[in-house]
């Protein structure tokens, strides 16, 4: 095994990593709700199945962005010319981001939504002494 090799490898994923995060402000928005879910997950005490589908969903964000901007490179590459393949291509890969984008909101409602939900009610409840009246309501 070329152990220089392997770690040349690393060196090139590692700047691709850098370039996206400075060139698209998508994956700096990215980046910042995977640092408040990851975030999340450790204030709430996260583990097992729920903590593997928050770190799931986060990753799968951050390469799909990642993707998403290796597309357009290379299809700002190929010309400055429109072709309505090129904006079809930059669309899908776009759109492949929002698929992720929306899995990843809707696995963060499933598994902070309950707890964030308690949060919210005992923070209601100790401010308000009385505000239990209000569930029966
Ligand atoms: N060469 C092209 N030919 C046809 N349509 C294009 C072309 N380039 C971009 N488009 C259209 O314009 C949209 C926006 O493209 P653009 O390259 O500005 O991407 P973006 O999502 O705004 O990302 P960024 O601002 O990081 O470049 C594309 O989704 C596509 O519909």
């Amino acid at each position: 095994m070329d152990l220089r090799k392997l770690l040349r490898s690393f060196c090139y994923a590692w700047r691709g990593i850098i370039w996206v995060i400075k060139t698209q402000q998508n994956m700096r928005i990215h980046l910042i709700a995977a640092v408040t879910a990851l975030a999340m997950a450790a204030w709430f005490r996260l583990g097992g199945w729920e903590l593997a589908w928050v770190v799931t969903a986060v990753f799968l964000v951050l390469a799909g962005e990642s993707f998403n901007s290796a597309i357009e490179a290379a299809i700002d590459r190929i010309g400055p010319e429109r072709h309505p393949l090129s904006g079809a291509a930059k669309d899908a890969a776009a759109g492949a981001v929002l698929l992720l984008a929306l899995h990843a909101l809707i696995a963060g409602i499933i598994i902070f939504g309950p707890r964030l939900a308690g949060l919210l009610r005992s923070a209601f409840t100790a401010a308000l002494p009385d505000a239990h009246c209000l569930s029966l309501v």
